[in-house]
């Protein structure tokens, strides 16, 4: 899969024919999947390239000078994108002119893109003060439009900002569904306390986390880890570890049935569900036999199949 960032005021590459999806699908959930898949589709059918137009920088970098969180990076983005079969990603540097280019002037660039079938939600905004829409879309003639309906969950749209909130609350699973494969941050492994090895003989890893990502609540998750293209069940925590009163907030996870030195590799942690908050025991004996009975659950927990297949094909390289 091709990755290229273009210019939109200078465009040098040479664009095949196309059928393009747009949007800046942060998270791809479920919504966008069905957007994803329509394309993937009508591109096979008309015999033209697969390819995904996205936005970078974030349009709030833009206009609020802001760094803000997401649910996937761009590079988290990528890889979604080629698990699904796509031919090229378009990455459209976004500015202030970009932003402000007028109904006219977007459609001429799809045209010179070589966009011959564009795919978009029903409620797909683009151009000077978000004018753009699909009736808009729509009415010009150099290429098609499909636009795909609202895809929902319990009667309501599902979007990337329905989702954070989950994430933010703990809600886990419940955002799981709605993205259709289990939620992960990832980053390298980083030296602890050593506390977990020499203290509780119950070894964790912990993540120097990307920063762009959005952190589930406080508290314990049985998960995955992804290590060297291996998934492994683990259970992890973040939080501040209040029986031994640390300073900043940790990220770590004990991996079941592992024992190996891993400091400094990359490494995804995967949020399956939320188990419990995070504790401040009396003694380091109650925290040990909280944390076997923790091991004892996610042990016997059975993931979703469906969400399980589903991560596995997005994140597992062949
Ligand atoms: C799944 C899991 C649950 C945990 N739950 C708690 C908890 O409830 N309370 C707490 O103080 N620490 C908790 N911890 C953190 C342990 O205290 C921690 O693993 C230990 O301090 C090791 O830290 P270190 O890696 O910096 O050495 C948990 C850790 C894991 C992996
Ligand atoms: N649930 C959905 N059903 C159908 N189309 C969707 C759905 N969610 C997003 N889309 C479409 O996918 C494309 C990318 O969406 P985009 O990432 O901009 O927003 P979003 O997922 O709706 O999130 P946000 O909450 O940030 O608006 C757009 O064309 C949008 O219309």
């Amino acid at each position: 899969m091709n990755v290229v960032s273009i210019d939109a005021f200078h465009l040098k590459y040479p664009f095949e024919p196309s059928c393009a999806c747009i949007g800046y699908f942060d998270g791809i959930h479920k919504g966008h999947k069905e957007l994803l898949l329509n394309c993937i589709e009508q591109a096979d059918k008309n015999q033209l390239k697969k390819v995904c137009i996205t936005f970078d920088p974030d349009p709030w970098v833009i206009f609020k000078n802001e760094k803000q969180k997401h649910l996937s990076t761009l590079s988290d983005k990528i890889q979604i994108l080629s698990s699904y079969g796509f031919d090229e990603v378009y990455i459209l540097q976004f500015s202030k002119e970009f932003a402000s280019l007028s109904i006219e002037s977007f459609h001429h660039l799809l045209k010179e893109m070589n966009i011959k079938i564009l795919i978009c939600g029903f409620d797909f905004k683009y151009g000077q003060f978000n004018s753009g829409n699909v009736d808009t879309l729509k009415k010009q003639n150099d290429f098609k439009v499909i636009v795909i309906d609202s895809v929902n969950f319990s009667n309501l749209k599902i979007s990337t900002s329905r989702i954070e909130p989950l994430i933010l609350k703990g809600e886990l699973y419940q955002s799981n569904v709605l993205l259709d494969y289990i939620y992960s941050i990832s980053g390298y492994i980083e030296h602890g306390f050593k506390r977990g090895t020499n203290v509780l003989k119950i070894p964790t890893a912990n993540l120097n986390v990307d920063q762009e990502y959005i952190l589930p609540k406080t508290g314990v998750y049985a998960g995955m880890v992804l290590l060297e293209n291996q998934f492994y069940k683990a259970m992890i925590n973040i939080g501040t570890n209040p029986t031994f009163n640390n300073q900043h907030l940790t990220i770590e996870a004990h991996i079941l049935d592992f024992d190996e030195d891993i400091y400094g590799q990359k490494i995804r942690f995967f949020f399956y569900d939320r188990i419990r908050d995070e504790m401040k025991f009396h003694s380091i004996d109650e925290l040990k036999n909280q944390l076997l009975r923790d091991i004892q659950y996610v042990d016997q927990l059975n993931f979703d199949e469906c969400l399980l297949k589903n991560t596995r094909n997005i994140f597992f390289k062949n």
